[in-house]
C-alpha cells in the first residue's frame, strides 16, 4: 500500500471538484482506485489516468507533485485551469504527460522542462500564452510534442530531439522562421499562426527576415468626416439587412422548434399504427393467418395478409395489429419502428419499410430466407406483410433496448456504466449472431451498428437485428448519416454490402464497445469521429491505454483483454477487404481470448456458435462470470 502516494492523491481529489463516479475509497489500497495503477509490488503509484472525469479548477500544489514514482499522467479532457504547479519538477520519472483539452493558462510550465525523461508531452487545446521556452530543448527524449490550439507567441525555439516523430504547434500566435530541424513536419503542424515562414511553409523574405509579431492594427477609431458619412450610410443599410435576416432566422428557428415539439409529443403518446387507409379498410378483414407457413401465399392486393413464420408462438392477425396501440421507437434508415401493444397484451415491434424497390414475389422469397434464420443471437423475423402501399415486418420486442442506448444513454449523469464483462459478452453475442448469418444463413447483415444489437434482459446476452434488408432497396440512395461511421470504405463507393463489409462494421462496433465513443454520430451532440482512424492514430502513437472508455478504468486485470479485443477490432477495420478476417475467424479470436481470471466463459462453443440453419432457440450460452469492481467500489 503506497501510503504517501495515497495521501497525495487524496489531498488532490479533496481539493478538486470532480465527478462522483471516481469514489476513491480510503479504506482500500490506492492501487485499486479508478485511474490509479501501481508497480508490481504495489508500493508506489506509476500511472495516474483521469481523463474526462470533470476535474475542475487548479491542480493544488504539493499534491500530485508528491507522486515521485509516477510514469504516466493523464488529466486530459477535464476543466482544469490555472498554471501547472512548480512541484511537478519533482516528478523526475514521468514519461508521458497528457494535459490536453483543459483550460490551463499562463506561461509554458517551466517545471515540465525539467522532466528530462519525458517522451510525450501534450499541452494542446489549452489557454497557454507567452513564448515556447528554449529549455524545451532539454527534453531530448521527446517523441511527441503537442502544443497546438493555445496562445503561444514569439518564435519557435530551435529544438531537435532526435526521436521526435510527432510535432504540432498549429493554431497559436507564433511568428518568425521555422527552425530547419523542424522543417520535416507537415505544413499543417504550423498552420494558423500569425506569421511563420520557411519550410514547410513559404520561404522567409531574405531582405526582411522574420517579421515581428504582426501588428494587426485595428481600423482607426475616428475616421475622417467624409468617410464617416459614407460608412454610416453603408453601415445603416448593412445593419438593417442583417437585422432583418436575424429576425427572420429567429422566426424560422422558433417555428422549427414548435413543429419538432409537436411531433415529439405526438410520437410519444401511444397511437394506432399509421398504416395506409387502404390496408386498414381493404385488407384487415381478410388477414387471418395464425402461425401461417409461408407456402401458398395469396396473390392480389385484396388478399394480402400477415404471414407468420413457424416458432414465434404469436396468435394475432392484421386486424389485431391495426387496433394495437403503437409508439414510435425510432426512425431508422429503412423505415420507422413501432412498439405495438396488442389488446390481449402481446407486445411486438413493427417495422414499417419505406421505399421498397422489389416486387411482391421477390419480397416474399427474400422474407422466406430471412424468416427461416433461427439462432439465439439473431432477432427472429416473426412475420411480414406486403401490399402495394405497406410493407411491414414484425419482430419480438426486446425491452432491455439496444447496445447504443446502454453505451451512450445519459452519459455523465446518473447512468449505470456498462461493465467490461457485459461488453465482452455483447461483443461475443454479436459475433456469434453475425457468424451464424454468414455461415448458416448465407446472408449479409448489411447494417451492423449499436442500435441494431439488442440486449436480452435475462443475462445481457445480445442478438443482432435488422439483418439482410439491403436487397429490398435500390442502392442508389446515399447512406443514412447514422450508418456512415460503420460503413466500410468500399461500400461508400460501391453501395454494395458484402460479408467483408459486415466484418468491418463489426470491427467498428468492437471499437465502440472499447472506447465508449459513438462513430460519426452527430445526433449525440458530438462532432462525429472516424472511429477506426482515430483509434489507429492513437495506437500508432503507442498511446493504447488512452483509447479505452473512461468507464472501464475501474476494472483490474482486464487491460490485457481490452488490448486483445482492440487488436481484433483493428484487424476487422482493415481498409482493404481481403485483409479483413472472415467472420468465423473473428468469432474464434474472440472466443479464444486469453481471459485473465475466468477462462471458461468464452471458450465453450467455437463450433457450437455456427449452428445449423433452422435450429432451435434452445442452446444457452454459458454466461461469463462478472468480474468484480475493485473492493469497496460501488458502480
Ligand atoms: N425489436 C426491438 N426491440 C426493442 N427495441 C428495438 C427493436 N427494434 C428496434 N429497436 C430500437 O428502436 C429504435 C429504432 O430502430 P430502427 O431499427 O427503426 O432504427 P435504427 O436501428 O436506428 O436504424 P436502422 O433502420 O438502420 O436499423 C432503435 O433505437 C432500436 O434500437
Amino acid at each position: 500500500e503506497p501510503t504517501q502516494d495515497k495521501q497525495a492523491l487524496l489531498a488532490f481529489l479533496s481539493q478538486v471538484p470532480h465527478e462522483n463516479r471516481l469514489r476513491w475509497n480510503q479504506s482500500v489500497s490506492a492501487c485499486s482506485w479508478v485511474g490509479v495503477r501501481c508497480d508490481a509490488s504495489n508500493s508506489s503509484v506509476h500511472y495516474l489516468r483521469l481523463p474526462g472525469v470533470a476535474l475542475v479548477g487548479q491542480i493544488p500544489a504539493n499534491t500530485l507533485g508528491r507522486l515521485s514514482q509516477l510514469r504516466v499522467l493523464s488529466l486530459r479532457s477535464n476543466r482544469l485551469s490555472g498554471s501547472i504547479p512548480p512541484d511537478f519538477s519533482q516528478l523526475k520519472l514521468l514519461r508521458s504527460v497528457y494535459l490536453q483539452h483543459n483550460e490551463f493558462s499562463g506561461a509554458f510550465p517551466p517545471s515540465l522542462t525539467e522532466l528530462t525523461r519525458l517522451t510525450r508531452l501534450d499541452l494542446s487545446s489549452n489557454n497557454f500564452t507567452g513564448p515556447i521556452p528554449f529549455s524545451v530543448g532539454n527534453l531530448t527524449l521527446l517523441t511527441g510534442l503537442f502544443l497546438q490550439n493555445n496562445g503561444f507567441s514569439g518564435k519557435i525555439p530551435s529544438i531537435s530531439p532526435p526521436g521526435l516523430v510527432s510535432f504540432n504547434v498549429s493554431n497559436n500566435r507564433l511568428n518568425g522562421s521555422i527552425p530547419s530541424a523542424l522543417a520535416r513536419f507537415p505544413a499543417s503542424a504550423f498552420a494558423n499562426n500569425i506569421n511563420l515562414c520557411g519550410a514547410p511553409l513559404a520561404p522567409c523574405n531574405p531582405f526582411f527576415p522574420s517579421p515581428a509579431p504582426a501588428p494587426t492594427l485595428p481600423p482607426p477609431l475616428v475616421p475622417t468626416q467624409s468617410k464617416r458619412r459614407k460608412l454610416s450610410t453603408a453601415a445603416i443599410i448593412a445593419i438593417s439587412v442583417a437585422g432583418g435576416v436575424l429576425i427572420l432566422l429567429l422566426l424560422l428557428v422558433i417555428i422549427f422548434l414548435l413543429i419538432r415539439k409537436r411531433r415529439k409529443s405526438e410520437s410519444a403518446k401511444p397511437q394506432k399504427l399509421p398504416v395506409s387507409a387502404a390496408t386498414a379498410v381493404g385488407d384487415a378483414g381478410t388477414s387471418s393467418s395464425k402461425d401461417d407457413v409461408t407456402g401458398g401465399l395469396a396473390e392480389g392486393a385484396e388478399r394480402n395478409k400477415l404471414v407468420f413464420f413457424r416458432g414465434g408462438g404469436y396468435s394475432f392477425d392484421l386486424e389485431d395489429l391495426l387496433r394495437a396501440s403503437a409508439e414510435v421507437l425510432g426512425k431508422g434508415s429503412v423505415g420507422t419502428s413501432y412498439k405495438a401493444v396488442l389488446e390481449e397484451g402481446t407486445t411486438v415491434v413493427v417495422k414499417r419499410l419505406k421505399d421498397v424497390a422489389v416486387a411482391k414475389r421477390e419480397f416474399e422469397q427474400h422474407m422466406e430466407v430471412l424468416g427461416n434464420i433461427k439462432d439465439q443471437n439473431v432477432l427472429p423475423l416473426r412475420a411480414y406483410y406486403y401490399s402495394k402501399d405497406e410493407k411491414l415486418l414484425v419482430y419480438d420486442y426486446m425491452p432491455a433496448g439496444s447496445l447504443s442506448a446502454l453505451l451512450h444513454g445519459s452519459r455523465g449523469s446518473g447512468r449505470t456504466p456498462l461493465e467490461w464483462d457485459n461488453r465482452l459478452r455483447i461483443a461475443l453475442s454479436a459475433a456469434r449472431g453475425l457468424a451464424h448469418l454468414h455461415v448458416s444463413g448465407n446472408v449479409v447483415h448489411g447494417n451492423i451498428k449499436s442500435s441494431n444489437i439488442l440486449v436480452k434482459q435475462e443475462n445481457l446476452d445480445a442478438c443482432v437485428s435488422d439483418f439482410g434488408l439491403n436487397p429490398l432497396f435500390a442502392n442508389s440512395s446515399p447512406p443514412h448519416h447514422r450508418i456512415m461511421g460503420y460503413r466500410a470504405p468500399e461500400v461508400l463507393e460501391t453501395r454494395k454490402v458484402t460479408f467483408k463489409s459486415d466484418v468491418y462494421s463489426l470491427g467498428v462496433l468492437l471499437l465502440e464497445l472499447l472506447t465508449g465513443k459513438a462513430p460519426n454520430q452527430a445526433s449525440l451532440g458530438e462532432e462525429g469521429i472516424d472511429l477506426p482512424r482515430w483509434v489507429q492514430s492513437v495506437v500508432r502513437e503507442e498511446w493504447t491505454a488512452e483509447v479505452f472508455d473512461v468507464e472501464l478504468m475501474r476494472y483490474h486485470n482486464v487491460e490485457e483483454e481490452m488490448v486483445q479485443l482492440l487488436q481484433i477490432g483493428m484487424a476487422c477495420v482493415a481498409t482493404v477487404p481481403d485483409q479483413r478476417p472472415e467472420m468465423q475467424q473473428v468469432l474464434r479470436m474472440i472466443e479464444e481470448m486469453n481471459r485473465g481470471e475466468t477462462d471458461e466463459g468464452l471458450h465453450h462453443s467455437s463450433d457450437d456458435a455456427i449452428r445449423g440453419g433452422g435450429g432451435s432457440d434452445n442452446s444457452q450460452a454459458t454466461p461469463v462470470e462478472s468480474r468484480t469492481s475493485p473492493p469497496g467500489f460501488t458502480p
